[in-house]
């Protein structure tokens, strides 16, 4: 019945490591909450930015802030990663390909693994995420076969997959995101947005579910 719907789409980039915090915490929790449907969303950060925010490491005292704020929230979720010295940010190509994956894998699996293998490149090993061959790495670890791979990435490259990217980010953008992780949660037809990965306990609250914290699956430990 319609009225017992509740569904929640995550808007995220590879670029922007507190979505992997989300990404992972959704993923725990996709089995958890009775939500219809997570929907993960591929998407530009670099579009959201362009439309007048800036990225908080633009700003000296956010960047330190940013630093420590990650090392502390990459332990409460178990989620390590580590702001990269130098590295581009450009996730454009990463994004298409994630696109790609998503549109041709309809079970999320290979979407899932695609992404968070990015991620570990960009904010735990510090590898690049902008040219084909790490592409290609990323997929392959990812579990991916190397005709996979370069299937993907041809599609990567293809007018379909840059409009549906684009389509994803004017979504976003119609819901005003200025910044990701950007979570829309719908209840009984009302939509609520969320920005942040700190923002599960008021998500919780508004979707009618319990916020068990980083690891909802976790057994309670016994003294
Ligand atoms: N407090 C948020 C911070 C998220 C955040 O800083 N996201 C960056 C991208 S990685 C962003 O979009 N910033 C724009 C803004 O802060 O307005 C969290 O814990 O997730």
């Amino acid at each position: 019945m319609f009225s017992s719907r509740k569904m929640i789409k995550l808007f995220y980039d590879v670029a922007s490591p507190y979505s992997w915090l989300a990404f992972e915490v959704l993923c725990r929790y996709r089995n958890v909450w009775n939500v219809d449907l997570i929907v993960l969303k591929g998407f530009a950060l670099t579009c959201v930015l362009n439309f007048g925010n800036k990225p908080p490491g633009l700003n000296p005292s956010k960047l330190i802030y940013m630093d420590s704020d990650l090392t502390l929230l990459s332990e409460y979720f178990g989620v390590p990663m580590f702001r990269p010295s130098s590295l581009s940010k450009d996730s454009l190509n990463a994004m298409r390909f994630v696109t790609a994956v998503a549109e041709r894998e309809k079970e999320r699996d290979a979407l899932e693994s695609v992404s968070i293998e990015l991620w570990k490149r960009m904010w735990r090993t510090h590898q690049d995420i902008t040219q084909p061959a790490s592409l290609t790495e990323a997929g392959l670890k990812a579990g991916l076969s190397a005709n996979e791979v370069e299937e993907f990435l041809t599609l990567s490259k293809s007018q379909p997959i840059k409009d549906k990217l684009k389509s994803v980010t004017r979504e976003a953008l119609e819901y005003k995101c200025f910044g990701l992780p950007f979570i829309v949660c719908h209840v009984n037809g009302k939509a609520e947005v969320f920005f942040g990965s700190d923002k599960f306990e008021l998500m919780a609250y508004f979707i009618g579910e319990k916020w068990m914290g980083p690891y909802p699956n976790k057994p309670i430990a016994t003294m």
